[in-house]
């Protein structure tokens, strides 16, 4: 009777665990970018130790400060590079490659299973491939890197069930911002979540990446799709070692269920300055924006553009519109396929794969007083730029938003 979450820990600390056990566990795979490994590079060198545990088993995207934005970020990420030479670390993907949440399970090191550890919050999102994927500080990570081992208490898990049929243009980023203000921003705190339903299992595996790429912004530790012949497809060729799918027992033990009726959802809206702040578009709609950001770990990938590119093909832009894809891959099949060109001739500002003004770093930060309808994740105060007001939603609301210059109901443009 083991939730997802205690069969992984029992397999990565070897021997049978449950919820709120304390557990030494063995982690698969390790990432740090550009931002964290700094820190986790510094703090492994104080150890005094020469070698990481096992290179191949970390992997390194250079993902939110790329192109350098600084000097002193040019500089940094020079360190980084030669450490990664000096260590022999195979996985090192560099400026343009992508947002580390998007290249990992593109290059197959997010598998149903595996314990996935990133110094990033996101690191949530390879639960969409049914792997633990939970974010660490940059100190645990270093930890990580000299032994390969990190200390976890198992979480409880709650059990999510989203059911319906989705709406044209209610997309997976609807449902995630429902869950999310059901659940609330802390209503999952040190919990994992495992997601079911035929909303889910009838989600691309892009739209689940979504889902769980936000788990974080219920306080979860992690938010897991259980695999299917989806997942199993899009790791074919991809996934870098063999895996076993995990699944929860019939009798496992929820600590809270949450049941969401998708069929009929709304576009749904996180209004400023929290995440769980979540409404009907109808209830904000003909709110002014002054910039439309479609990106980041959450909702950059070809779907989002190409949903993006549909309704906005053979329109302008009311506001400046910036697009950036979260992969070079992605980025590259929307120039092969016709997506950019679509975007472009619409009047969008096309940015090279990374982060972007995700954080509030570059590209794309808003001025004192401004309103960004945004696809990411987060919308805290000051994120995108001081003084700065971001909305989230879909990329189908933020590109009809483009169209209008003010928050719009995809479904009316
Ligand atoms: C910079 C990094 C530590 C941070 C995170 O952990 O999430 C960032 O990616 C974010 O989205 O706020
Ligand atoms: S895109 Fe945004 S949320 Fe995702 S890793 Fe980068 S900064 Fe964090």
């Amino acid at each position: 009777m083991s939730t997802i979450s205690e069969k992984i820990f029992s397999k990565a600390s070897g021997k049978d665990v449950k919820a709120n056990e304390f557990v030494m566990a063995k982690v698969d795979y390790a990432m740090a970018h550009d931002g964290t490994s700094v820190l986790a590079v510094r703090s492994f060198k104080n150890m005094g130790l020469d070698n990481v545990w096992d290179p191949k088993r970390i992997v390194i995207p250079f993902d939110h400060l790329t192109p350098a934005n600084t000097e002193t970020t040019a500089a940094l990420h020079h360190d980084i590079r030669e450490w990664i030479g000096e260590q022999g670390i195979p996985n090192f993907f560099d400026v343009g490659e992508g947002i580390c949440h998007q290249v990992l399970p593109e290059n197959g090191f997010a598998m149903p299973g595996k314990l996935v550890v990133g110094a990033d919050s996101h690191s949530c999102t390879y639960g969409a491939f049914g792997a633990f994927g939970t974010g660490v500080g940059a100190t645990d990570m270093s930890e990580i890197f000299a032994s390969g081992e990190l200390w976890f208490r198992v979480p409880e898990t709650i059990k999510v069930t989203a059911s319906g049929e989705l709406k044209k243009n209610v997309l997976a980023k609807d449902v995630t911002l429902k869950v999310i203000g059901t659940v609330g921003a802390s209503g999952a705190t040190y919990k994992a979540a495992e997601f079911y339903g035929d909303t889910i299992a009838d989600m691309s595996i892009s739209g689940r990446m979504t889902l769980s790429n936000m788990a974080i912004e219920m306080g979860a530790k992690a938010g897991i799709v259980p695999p299917d012949q989806k997942t199993f497809d899009f790791l074919e060729g991809r996934a870098v070692e063999g895996y076993e799918p995990v699944y929860a027992d019939e009798d496992a033990e929820y600590c809270a269920e949450y049941d969401i009726d998708c069929a009929n959802l709304e576009p749904q809206v996180a209004l400023p300055h929290q995440v769980d702040n979540v409404c009907d578009v109808s209830e904000i709609e003909g709110k002014k924006v002054d910039q439309v950001f479609i990106g980041t770990c959450t909702n950059g990938r070809l779907e989002d553009l190409e949903v993006a590119a549909e309704l906005l093909k053979g329109e302008q832009v009311a506001v400046r519109t910036l697009v950036i894809p979260a992969s070079r891959s992605i980025m590259l099949e929307a120039v092969r396929n016709g997506t950019a060109e679509i975007l472009l001739d619409a009047g969008v500002t096309l940015g090279s794969p990374g982060c972007g003004p995700c954080l509030g770093g570059h590209m794309g930060v808003i001025g004192e007083g401004e309103v960004c309808i945004s696809t990411a994740n987060r919308n805290f105060k000051g994120r995108m730029g001081k003084g700065g007001f971001i909305y989230l939603a879909s990329p189908a609301t933020a590109a009809a938003s483009a169209i209008t210059g003010e928050i719009t109901d995809p479904r009316t443009v």
